[in-house]
């Protein structure tokens, strides 16, 4: 594990009121990994980050780098994080990408030449060469975003943390994005993002981190968090005519079965072993049209972010 957060709470006093951001949280992010850190506006996302890179004192908890417990000193983490914070805003928008770099390079100790030189190694690996000398405000926002992402790799870290790495990007910069993370994963740099779009999280993720009001409700991988959501079988199946009792009657033997709209209805198999016995019986009625319906981790989020539907059954692992 690339890092390990143990029991970390935090608590803010306001004139008001005691506001507990973060409360006894703790989860783990695998090396060369994406990992969507997900929960809604206040759900202590952020004061979590900033306690990881000591912007912050927690009142309690640990925080562990390549195994080792970072106490007073943070410099083991520091080194070797990237960090882009929301809109971008670690880059100078009146300078050009080429004199970003030459200054976060030295920021990070880097010569200039080093700096240039990686990136632009950056900017060929994802596309942007032709705007190594164009100002940043003259740029897209998807391009402003993967500058930023340059400037936050340009000592080569091994850890990357990017907070809302897609807000404001239209679907084609959502693509590149995407595919700028993917790049990066296979070259075994760990990502830690922030995201309230699931559906990119679920595109990008391979792990799931999900709290509700500063506690943990999930953590692990995406697709043993969506298997156990699609432990059901659902068909959405429309027919020529409304089916008759009898057929229905059928039908309900082996599914439950619930009329969506006039001619279609949503047919959920009691087990999944009977899904040749329904189709079977499916292709002797007058079918127009039948998908199979997969929870999404949209549903999944949902779900857990109803009152009622908490973590009281699971610390590290999911039910549905
Ligand atoms: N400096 C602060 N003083 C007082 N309250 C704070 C402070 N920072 C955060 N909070 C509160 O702590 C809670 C968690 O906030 P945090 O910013 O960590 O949530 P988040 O999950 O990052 O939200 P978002 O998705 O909106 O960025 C919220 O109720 C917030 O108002």
């Amino acid at each position: 594990m690339l890092l390990k957060v143990k029991n970390l709470s935090k608590s803010f006093n306001t004139r008001k009121k005691k506001i507990t951001a973060v409360d006894n949280l703790s989860f783990e992010i695998p090396e060369g990994k994406i990992t969507a850190f997900l929960g809604f506006n206040g759900a202590g996302k952020t004061t979590s980050l900033k306690a990881i890179l000591n912007l912050l004192v927690p009142d309690k908890g640990e925080i562990y780098f390549d195994d080792k417990l970072l106490k007073d000193d943070f410099t083991p983490l520091l080194k070797q994080t990237g960090v882009v914070l929301e809109s971008a805003r670690n880059i100078f928008f009146a300078l050009t990408p080429i004199e970003n770099f030459a200054y976060w390079g030295g920021q990070r100790g880097l010569d200039k030449q080093t700096a240039r030189r990686n990136g632009l190694e950056l900017l060929e690996k994802f596309n942007l060469s032709s705007k190594k000398d164009t100002v940043i405000f003259k740029l897209s926002r998807g391009m402003q975003q993967i500058i930023a992402i340059c400037c936050a790799l340009i000592a080569r870290p091994k850890f990357l943390i990017l907070d809302e790495p897609t807000l404001g990007l239209d679907i084609e910069a959502v693509k590149t994005m995407e595919k700028i993370l993917q790049v990066l994963a296979s070259e075994n740099v760990t990502i830690l993002l922030t995201t309230h779009e699931l559906a990119f999280a679920q595109k990008v993720a391979d792990q799931i981190l999900l709290i509700k009001k500063g506690r943990l409700i999930y953590s692990g991988t995406k697709n043993e968090c969506l298997a156990k959501f699609n432990q059901e079988k659902i068909f959405t199946v429309k027919f020529l005519h409304p089916l008759s009792d009898k057929q229905e009657i059928g039908l309900k033997t082996i599914s439950k079965v619930v009329l969506l709209a006039d001619k279609t209805y949503e047919v959920t198999l009691f087990d999944k072993k009977s899904q040749g016995q329904l189709l079977q019986r499916l292709a002797q009625l007058e079918l127009v049209d039948i998908k199979t319906k997969s929870k999404s981790l949209n549903d999944v989020v949902d779900f857990y972010m109803k009152e009622g539907n908490s973590y009281d059954d699971t610390q590290s692992g999911i039910s549905a």
